[in-house]
């Protein structure tokens, strides 16, 4: 099941700058691994905001829910899911 989601990052200003820098690398980690997996096939910078449209491939709903709540970034993400479907023209 293929999926399009927006991540919208929203870390609070009290963060001490350590710490988010620490969640980031292990986002980044996190990150790495579902896309070495296959799972994640593609991530995109959102120009001028600190946002990103990635592509799930994933088995089923449950599983996006987990991939995405165990974000090191997920309690400051906002998160918008479309799932997809194949469009009739397509000719893939
Ligand atoms: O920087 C972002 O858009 C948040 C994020 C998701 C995966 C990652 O490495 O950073």
């Amino acid at each position: 099941m293929l999926f399009l989601v927006r991540m919208d990052v929203n870390i609070p200003s009290d963060l001490p700058a350590a710490e988010a820098a620490e969640i980031k690398a292990v986002e980044k980690e996190y990150s790495q691994g579902l896309q070495r997996d296959g799972r994640w096939p593609h991530i995109w910078r959102v120009v001028g905001e600190y946002s990103n449209y990635s592509i799930f491939e994933v088995a089923s709903n449950d599983e996006l829910h987990d991939v995405l709540s165990g974000l090191p970034l997920f309690p400051y993400m906002d998160i918008q899911v479309t799932p997809l479907a194949k469009h009739p023209s397509d000719i893939n």
